[in-house]
Formats: structure tokens, sequence, C-alpha cells
């Protein structure tokens, strides 16, 4: 644990930019994707698999492993990275936006919140200082702020207000790091303001008044729009600092992926290609597909025969489809597994396109060919 934490900008192509952020545990090739592994496991895929996708980090949840089963618990196991057999970085979410989209029986204050656990109605509080030792009792080598992400939409008033006590939060978070975290982790400020550009400006400077290694874009991909979110990022990205990583939370969609890119974004998570993999959606160059749908019972092709991916390359789509239809485990498991794979592979091919200077190029030529809906 001795490697501290750094960011290196390597190629940038117009806004679009790669580079390395280097961890005790392993350098992160940016732009990432990091697979959603929220209670310790990315679902029904095995963290070897993971790994081999090319998945360089993956995301923890402080709200999912505070409930279940417990920070501490973790902490006598060895930590996240050791219970999970992840070995590489882990980056952690602080737990503010789980509470607010899964728990019950919520109270904000000014001291953090509190609420009711979804799993057994128990009941707990998170302080920027709590979520902070346990992310630390994690072990995770990138954590965030306690933030409040607030609805979409919400007033101008309301967002201010929120965006405040983020900032007072992330003064708070940023100190009990201090006290308790290694040299080889880092903290990353979390950027709010909804759709407001004055906003937006208003708690970029506050944050980096504080100043943190990274930056994450949050309160986006809560129902606002790709073109809402894309008008966020025009004003928000070029207001952080160009050596620090800037991290968009909760994205996206391959096509989200390629237009924050553009827009100098160098991090990102989303649930999609698991959850979406788990109920029979298959993510390709050419767009989703419904592999439960009938035109693949008979359908004797791969998802995708150029990949190593043995998930993408060796199973046809009409046994895919069987296997949905039979509701059999491993079609869940194969799909994750694909798109966890296709998701690498378009990051692979951005992080490419940016360093031979063709990112327009390549941008277009996705754009013209990913078609999001049939038609
Ligand atoms: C799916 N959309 C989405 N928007 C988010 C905003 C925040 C956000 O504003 N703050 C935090 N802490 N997390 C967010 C997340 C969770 C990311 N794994 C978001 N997810």
């Amino acid at each position: 644990m001795t490697t501290p934490f750094s960011f290196s900008l390597g190629a940038t192509d117009g806004q679009a930019r790669t580079g390395a952020i280097t961890t005790s545990r392993g350098t992160i090739r940016t732009p990432a994707f990091m697979p959603v592994g929220t209670a310790g496991t990315v679902k029904a895929v095995q963290m070897r698999d993971v790994k081999a996708t090319g998945a360089d980090i993956i995301l923890g949840n402080t709200y999912h492993l505070m409930l279940r089963p417990t920070a501490e618990r973790v902490a006598r196991f060895g930590g996240l990275h050791k219970f999970s057999t992840w070995e590489g970085p882990i980056l952690t979410d602080s737990g503010g936006f789980q509470v607010m989209s899964l728990s019950a029986m919520r109270k904000l204050t000014e001291e953090g919140v509190s609420f009711q656990s979804h799993i057994d109605g128990s009941k707990h509080m998170l302080t920027p200082e709590r979520s902070i030792e346990i992310q630390c009792l994690l072990g995770a080598d990138i954590q965030m702020q306690l933030d409040e992400c607030p609805p979409f939409p919400i007033s101008e008033e309301a967002s201010l207000e929120s965006l405040e006590l983020s900032v007072r939060w992330a003064k708070r978070s940023k100190a009990a790091f201090e006290e308790i975290a290694g040299r080889h982790q880092a903290l990353y400020g979390i950027v709010q303001g909804s759709v407001f550009p004055d906003q937006r400006k208003r708690s970029a400077e506050a944050l980096q008044e504080i100043g943190f290694p990274g930056y994450s874009v949050g309160g986006l991909a809560v129902g606002e729009g790709r073109e809402a979110m894309f008008g966020v990022l025009d004003v928000t990205t070029p207001l952080l600092p160009k050596d620090k990583p800037r991290y968009l939370m909760g994205v996206g969609k391959p096509l989200d992926l390629v237009g924050a890119v553009e827009r100098s974004i160098d991090m990102f998570d989303c649930v999609l290609p698991t959850r979406s993999g788990r109920h029979g959606q298959a993510w390709t160059w050419d767009g989703p597909l419904n592999l439960k749908n009938a035109q693949f019972v008979d359908d004797e092709t791969p998802l995708d025969p150029a990949s190593d991916c043995p998930a993408s390359r060796d199973y046809t789509k009409g046994y895919l489809n069987h296997l949905f239809r039979a509701g059999e485990y491993l079609g869940p498991m194969l799909l994750s597994w694909h798109n966890l794979d296709f998701y690498q592979r378009l990051m692979a091919a951005m992080r490419e396109a940016i360093a031979e200077g063709r990112f327009d190029q390549f941008a277009e030529e996705f754009r013209a060919r990913h078609r999001e809906r049939k038609g």
C-alpha cells in the first residue's frame, strides 16, 4: 500500500482524452467503465471473468454492504478485495444516492441521513464521517464524499439548498478521510446543481476550493434525458481541473458513454450491462437485442464471433433464446458476461480512437450504426 493515487493524461482529441489512474492495486485505463458490484459481487459473473473482459476497476456500494454483511464483518475478512477475490482497484459510492432510492423512513438533516433498511427495517444513520469509516473498512481505493443527489425535476432554490449541503458534507468527508484513510486511497468530490449552469459552476468551484484528486459529476441520469445530461456536461467539465479524473455517476447506455467521452469524461459506472443481461437484453455494435424474441429461436449465429469472450463467441443466439425461455440460470450468466465484454470493447475502441486522433470519426460511425430502437 505505498503507491500513492495519481492520474496522468495520455492523448487528447478534441475534448476527449485518454489517461491512466495509478493505484496501489493496479492501473485504470481511461476512459474506463466500472462494472457494478453492488453487494460485493458483479451479479452472476465470476470475478475472474469480469477481469478477463478487461475491466480494471469495479464499484461497490456502502449502502448495501453496511446493511449486509456489515462493513465490520467485511473488514474482519480482510476487506472487500479479499472477501470478493477482486484484486484490482475498487471504487465505492458513499450511500446517499442508494438511501434515497432504496430505503424507507428516510430523514435528511444537516448531520446526515437516517433511514430504515430495505432488507429488515432496521434503523441506520449515515453521516459523512460514518460513510468514510465504512468505505475505509471495506478498503476502497477510490471513495466518494457523502452527497445528496437531488430528484429531477427540482426547483432552482431547492437545488441550491441541496448543492450547498453537499458542499458542507464534502468538507466533512474530506476531514474524516484525512483522519483515517491511507495515502494510497483517494476521495472524490461530487459536483451537483441539477440542470442549472450557474449552480454547476458554484458547486465545481466550491469543491475545488476544498480540493480533491478527482471529481464526480452527480445528479444526472435521474430522468433528465440525454440532451439535458449532455448540456450539463458541456457547462460542467470545462470548469473541472484537466489534470484530474472526471467520473460521470450511473451512466449509461453505449450512446451515453460515447457522448460523455466526447465531453471529456474519464470514468463511468452503470448497472445496465448486467441488469439488462439478466433480463435477456444483449448489447451489440448494432444496438440492443431482446434474445427472448421469437426471431432468435432458430438463429445459429453467436452474438459476436469477433470477440474472444466465450459468452459472445461460443454460444448461438438460439441457445441463449432457449436458456431464457427455459428460465435457466446460464442465460443471465452468459448475457451479463457478454454485455460487460461489449462495454469493455467499446471503451477500448474509444481509447484507441482517441490515441490515434480519429475519435470524431469513430463517434460518427458508431452513432450511425448503433440503433437503440428498431426502425
Ligand atoms: C443511474 N443514475 C445515477 N445517477 C446517479 C447520481 C449519483 C449522485 O449524484 N451521487 C452519488 N453518490 N451516486 C449517484 C449514483 C450512483 C452511481 N453508482 C447515480 N446513479
